[in-house]
């Protein structure tokens, strides 16, 4: 099993939201940004590394959510979210092709990869 982690970002009471490139899988979907857990990094030191290498910005992590795991036709993913906020630096995206701030009641309006349904779910709870 891949595992993944993501970041929930915050700031002026929005979250941040990344839509994947057409030649990315999931192509134009919307996810939470992060990515695949490198071997012997901790999960919070993945989640730091990735938001740093796709959005040019530092975060501080608060507090982790409810991992999920999710079958895929070609692999399962388990993947693990972090609820951060934005610390520092100008957001430049280096994969993605658009992001967006929401606020929590436009989340289920847009087109989810599908292992993070339930994680916008439990968000919207909390
Ligand atoms: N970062 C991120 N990945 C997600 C989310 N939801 C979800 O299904 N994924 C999947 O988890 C994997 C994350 O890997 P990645 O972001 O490091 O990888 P990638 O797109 O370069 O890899 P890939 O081309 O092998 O899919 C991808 O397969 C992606 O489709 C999410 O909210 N955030």
């Amino acid at each position: 099993m891949i595992r993944v982690t993501c970041a929930l970002i915050e700031a002026n009471n929005k979250v941040l939201v990344v839509q994947r490139s057409e030649n990315m899988s999931l192509p134009n979907k919307w996810e939470f940004p992060g990515g695949k857990i490198e071997p012997n990094e901790s999960e919070r030191a993945c989640i730091i590394r990735e938001i740093k290498e796709e959005l040019n910005i530092d975060i501080t992590v608060l507090k982790r959510l409810s991992p999920c795991v999710y079958k895929y036709p070609k692999r399962s993913i388990q993947l693990i979210p972090f609820l951060a906020v934005h610390k520092g630096g100008e957001l430049k995206l280096a994969e993605h092709k658009k992001f967006l701030w929401l606020q929590k009641k436009d989340l289920l309006k847009l087109n989810w990869a599908e292992a993070d349904v339930p994680i916008v779910k439990e968000y919207l709870k909390i």
